[in-house]
Parts: C-alpha cells; sequence; structure tokens
C-alpha cells in the first residue's frame, strides 16, 4: 500500500494538536485504552467535547521525555493508504522543528485559525514549505465553527495566502475550511459549508498523486554500509546498502561509482524482503556488483552518463537553527548523504526576509531562524545535485563540532 508522509506546522493554538487527533480519531488508529483516558480526563477537566488535543498532547509528552528528537511520527491508516505525521511542536524553534519534519514530506497542512486569518507565522510556514519543496501544500482554514461557518472569512483568507503562494513557487495547493474540533470537511464534506465544493481533508490526502514527485530519471545510490561478512566461505561476498535516492536501478545495469569513476553492473539487489527486480527511492536496499572495486560509505553508485557534481564549492539556501549566529569565516562540520566533511563559511550573500521575500544582501550573519544564502567550501568533495532535482542529493545539514548539534539545514543551489 502506497504511503503518504506529512507534515502540519501551524502557530500556537491553532489547532494542529486538535487536528491530529481528529485524524487519529477518525480513522480509528487510537488504542481504545488511551481513547477511553482522554474522554476521562476530558471530563473530569469538564470539557464539553472530548477534548482531542490531550490525546496529540499526551503522546508528545511521552515522546518530550526524550530530548534529542524534536520531531514525533504518527502512523495512521485508512483502506487507500498509509500516513505517516510528523508533528512538529509549533511554539519554541519552530523553523528547525519544521524543518525537520518537512524535510521528507510529501505534503504539508499549514493550519491558520479563522478568527486571526494569516499571520507572519502562516507566511513564514509557507515560505519554508516551498524552500523544502515539498511538492503539496494544505491550507486548512481551521476553526470555521468561531467564524459561523462564514465563505466570505474562508474566501479572504485563501484569497490572501494564494497571493502570497504564488510568489513562492508552491506547486500545489489545496484550501479547506474545516473545523478540528467539531470533525467539519475532516473526513467528509461538512453540512455546515455547503458552500465549499472541494474534497474533505481526508480524502485529499488519501488522492493526492504523489507517485510523479519521486525522482525516477538520475540513479543515486548513496554507500551506506559496506557488507562483508566474516566468515571464509563466503570471503568474496560483499554488498553496498543504502537507501535510493533517485532513478531505478535493475540487475543487470551498467553503474559508476563515484568518486573513483570506475564503471561495472549491478548483479543482484536485496531487500528485507527478499531479492527484487528493481528498486526506486526511498527503498532502502543491498546492492551486489559484477566487479570488485573499492568502495566505502559516503560513496555514490550513479549511471555513467549521468553523474551528480563532484564538488567542494557550494552554494546553498541555508535555515540556521543556532542561538549562536553563521558568519563568513566559520568552520562547521557538514553531513550529505551518507558523507561527512568539514566546511568553511566562505561568504554571506544575503539574509531573506521571509515576510517580504526580499534579499537584505548588507546582512553580515544569519541568527536564529534565518534564511540565508551562503557560500561553502568543503575540505573534501561533495557527490551532489542541485536540491530542485533531488531533495537527497541537493541537502545536508550543518553541526557545530565542539557541541555536536545540528545548527543549520541547507539546500544547495549550485556545486562546483
Ligand atoms: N472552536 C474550535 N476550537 C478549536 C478547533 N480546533 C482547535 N480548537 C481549540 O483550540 C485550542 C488549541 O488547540 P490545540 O490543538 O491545542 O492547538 P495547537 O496548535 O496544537 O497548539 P500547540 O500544540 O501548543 O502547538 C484548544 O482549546 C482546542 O480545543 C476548532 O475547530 N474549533
Amino acid at each position: 500500500m502506497d504511503l503518504l508522509r506529512f507534515a502540519t506546522a501551524g502557530s500556537v493554538d491553532d489547532g494542529k494538536s486538535t487536528l491530529i487527533g481528529r485524524l487519529l480519531y477518525d480513522s480509528k488508529a487510537i488504542f481504545t485504552d488511551q481513547l477511553e483516558s482522554v474522554e476521562r480526563t476530558s471530563q473530569q477537566r469538564g470539557d464539553e467535547y472530548t477534548n482531542l488535543a490531550l490525546l496529540t498532547d499526551g503522546l508528545r509528552a511521552e515522546r518530550e521525555q526524550g530530548i534529542t528528537i524534536d520531531v514525533a511520527y504518527r502512523y495512521f491508516a485508512t483502506p487507500r493508504r498509509k500516513f505517516i505525521i510528523a508533528d512538529t511542536p509549533g511554539h519554541i524553534q519552530y523553523t528547525r522543528n519544521m524543518v525537520t519534519g518537512a524535510s521528507t514530506a510529501d505534503l504539508a497542512i499549514v493550519l491558520v485559525d479563522a478568527r486571526k486569518g494569516m499571520v507572519e507565522q502562516s507566511r513564514r510556514h509557507a515560505f519554508i514549505v516551498s524552500l523544502l519543496r515539498v511538492p503539496h501544500l494544505v491550507l486548512a482554514v481551521n476553526k470555521m465553527d468561531l467564524v459561523d461557518w462564514s465563505q466570505e472569512v474562508f474566501d479572504e483568507i485563501e484569497h490572501e495566502f494564494s497571493a502570497f503562494a504564488t510568489k513562492l513557487d508552491v506547486p500545489d495547493l489545496t484550501v479547506v475550511p474545516i473545523s478540528a474540533l467539531h470533525g467539519d470537511n475532516i473526513v467528509s464534506r461538512s453540512p455546515n459549508m455547503p458552500w465549499y465544493e472541494g474534497p474533505s481533508l481526508l480524502h485529499h490526502l488519501e488522492h493526492v498523486h504523489i507517485a510523479s514527485d519521486r525522482n525516477l530519471v538520475d540513479v543515486r545510490f548513496p554507500v551506506q554500509y559496506v557488507i562483508r561478512p566474516q566468515s571464509l566461505q563466503h570471503a568474496d561476498y560483499r554488498a553496498y546498502a543504502g537507501q535510493v535516492a533517485g532513478g531505478v536501478l535493475k540487475p543487470g545495469d551498467e553503474v559508476m561509482v563515484l568518486p573513483s569513476g570506475f564503471t561495472t553492473r549491478i548483479t543482484s539487489i536485496d531487500t528485507a524482503e527478499g531479492p527484487v527486480a528493481e528498486a526506486f527511492a526511498p527503498m532502502s536496499v543491498t546492492i551486489r556488483l559484477e566487479d570488485e572495486i573499492d568502495i566505502s560509505r559516503g560513496d555514490l553508485i550513479c549511471r555513467p552518463h549521468n553523474q551528480p557534481s563532484v564538488a567542494q564549492n557550494i552554494d546553498a539556501m541555508v535555515c540556521w537553527m543556532a542561538e549562536t549566529p553563521l558568519v563568513p569565516g566559520q568552520k562547521l562540520a557538514i553531513k550529505h548523504t551518507t558523507r561527512s566533511a568539514r566546511v568553511l563559511v566562505k561568504e554571506l550573500q544575503y539574509r531573506l526576509d521571509v515576510n517580504s521575500l526580499h534579499r537584505d544582501d548588507t546582512a553580515t550573519q544569519l541568527g536564529l531562524n534565518d534564511v540565508g544564502r551562503v557560500r561553502l567550501r568543503t575540505t573534501v568533495p561533495l557527490l551532489a545535485d542541485e536540491y530542485r532535482r533531488n531533495r537527497s542529493t541537493g541537502g545536508f545539514i550543518l553541526i557545530d563540532e565542539s557541541t555536536n548539534r545540528t545548527v543549520g539545514a541547507g539546500m544547495i543551489t549550485s556545486a562546483s
């Protein structure tokens, strides 16, 4: 069954937790005992309705014990599709959380409160969705019950948001009026808003076409592990494990290994479920090759006539996620696909104002949650594509070597 990964974004209290709770509740993915405890707590608190946010927040609280991860993943399924929700807490360090949650998403839902309309954060969220090139964007105008299900209010928000989205290069935008609390337009079309003719939110999530979002053209297989069994019996066995980042690989295909440049052929492709006749993104597979070539972690398998850049000069858009600013001259560690290196920040070309989309080329640093364009020089070459071509081989993270914390996320605009 096909899988849709999506992320949610909204300002505090826009109703993100309630929406996720509603989707889980209505898709019956909730364990009965968890549900009963939520119902009990709601009653104790004197809530008029079962407070679905308690469900999400309860799960979230569990996860927050585990410090390192900022994003919680939740799963649910309908007969049509499986879903993974990247649930990112809205308040603190929102850019960082959003980048983490949305970087691998097929779709992002930006929530706004119908009473407040578009606020600065809505613009920022939409901008980050476009920067990360999440292929599908949904604007969910929530709390329609609190504006009397008004078409006028909805139209105005839709209009304002669409106007901003056209400046952003958002390929696919759907706008849905909902009430997460009452379930309107979540699973089925709401009788309270007969003027709305589009799909319910879940219907859209189930039907949005994602198969063609994948890059099936450029074969990219960053090697994560070299598997070499110890036993003498299998002394000649060697296989390369990793996740396909692009293209379609098949046994018999001629391939090139970078950076060495040697060519050979694929003999077989294995998965946890056994051998397969072809592999494509985002499958995790083990590949065997005809010739014994010296390959190590961080190398990349591609087709001889379709290679990524082997580059040390990287121009990229960077979302900065640390309190201490990014400044030219700084040295950082970089993680790009399965390869690690160090970089020097050579130049900050401009900082982008996410509200006006204005480029400030007098900026001398990037602060927490800032986005800007930088020029980097790496210690070893990266096997890189432009982010717009491939989100895996075009993306990277920057790490502060003294604290080992992720301080930035980057999208490559050019590599040479
Ligand atoms: N009337 C009404 N209230 C809603 C709706 N959706 C959410 N709320 C209420 O809005 C408040 C905030 O909802 P949450 O789901 O906790 O908001 P959130 O965006 O998840 O907030 P954080 O988890 O803190 O980021 C709660 O009191 C909800 O009951 C809605 O459709 N209609």
